[in-house]
């Protein structure tokens, strides 16, 4: 990020005053997935934080280092290059502005769709003109990401124990699946460290859920993640570069009829004198697959929470929206919408 002038950008920027205490939440359930109890370790992280962290997978870090790698090699170019990758449409270069209403961070990212037949001007540009390294760095680990979204979203529908063990996957693995993947850069900043130490914490991404299914997030050994407890209080995620934090998405919450929390997140900086690089891949539908509380966890009609909505439909609403919004209220059944 090229900033002619920090201070005024800053100013631009949105400040929350946050508690002066910056210790780690040391609750994050972790989910080894070579145990045989991973799904029940699973289903109970699901319905408490919608958040867990996952270790013992078979992605080697090789894979994960060498996408950082050419990332990093992206967002050190001038801005002029840069920019020739953006604005987002949604998909391609983005840097401060998250979406198009009126959101803000101290954020620079790259958005590209996992689905090429999903034409977008930016998609088809990147693609392009992306160097073969980090194209490829790119492929082999979105790849990945699939697979274990996928083996994490059977034992999902193991623990709830519900026929049909691909029931979620078969919506990430299916070829018209409308996932994405992004990738963040929030540049490290000193100014941030000294508002920080007086309890002021600038956004580097504001507060929202995921609108998908299921999120896989890996970031470098940087803090900055929080999620919101059931109690409203936010909690640092200590980082972790080896593991896989996976957070449960809208439709994921919706699908198991509320038993699973889309968990609310965000990203502060000033908890670290390091730039933070994040990479998440977004597990989606494909557009038209209808989405809404599955049968077999609605004992009778009168208790299933949300009705019936496309991706399609949901997605459109979401990009009119703005990060903080609660979403999930035009699947609720009183909604009337
Ligand atoms: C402000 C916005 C950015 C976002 C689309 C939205 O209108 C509201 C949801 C945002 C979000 C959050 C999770 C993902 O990072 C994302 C790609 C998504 O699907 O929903 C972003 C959207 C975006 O940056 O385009
Ligand atoms: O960058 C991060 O660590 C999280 C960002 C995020 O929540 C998102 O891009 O949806
Ligand atoms: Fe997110």
């Amino acid at each position: 990020m090229v900033v002619v002038s920090q201070r005024a950008a800053l100013n631009e920027l949105v400040v929350i005053k946050t508690c002066k205490c910056s210790s780690m939440f040391t609750g994050v359930p972790e989910v080894d997935l070579a145990n045989p109890e991973a799904k029940t370790l699973i289903l109970k992280a699901c319905q408490e934080f919608g958040l867990f962290k996952v270790v013992n997978h078979d992605v080697p870090f090789e894979l994960m280092n060498n996408l950082e790698n050419e990332v990093m090699k992206f967002f050190k170019q001038g801005q002029f290059e840069k920019d020739k990758a953006g604005p987002p449409d949604p998909y391609g270069y983005g840097s401060k502005r998250i979406g198009t209403n009126g959101d803000v961070g101290w954020v620079e990212y790259l958005l590209l769709n996992t689905n090429p037949d999903v034409i977008s001007p930016n998609s088809l540009l990147l693609f392009h003109q992306t160097p073969p390294n980090f194209r490829g760095a790119l492929e082999h680990y979105i790849f990945a990401m699939k697979k274990m979204c996928c083996e994490v979203l059977e034992l999902m529908a193991e623990g709830l124990g519900i026929g049909g063990r691909n029931v979620f996957s078969k919506m990430v693995r299916d070829e018209r699946s409308d996932s994405c993947f992004r990738v963040n850069h929030y540049p490290a900043c000193p100014e941030l460290q000294v508002q920080a130490l007086s309890g002021r914490n600038l956004i580097g991404f504001g507060e929202h859920t995921d609108p998908q299914i299921i999120s896989v997030l890996r970031s470098n050994n940087t803090s900055g993640l929080q999620i919101c407890l059931q109690d409203g209080t936010w909690a640092s995620i200590p980082p972790d570069h080896t593991s896989f934090f996976i957070n449960v998405g809208d439709l994921l919450q919706v699908m198991t009829n509320g038993r699973f929390k889309s968990v609310k997140h965000r990203v502060i900086m000033g908890e670290s004198t390091m730039s933070r690089v994040s990479m998440i891949y977004f597990g989606g539908p494909p557009l038209n697959e209808k989405i809404g509380p599955l049968p077999s966890l609605v004992s009778k009609e009168e208790e299933s929470l949300y009705k019936e909505l496309t991706w399609r439909e949901y997605k459109n609403a979401v990009y009119k929206s703005r990060l903080a919004d609660n979403r999930l209220s035009l699947f609720e059944k009183s909604s009337g919408q």
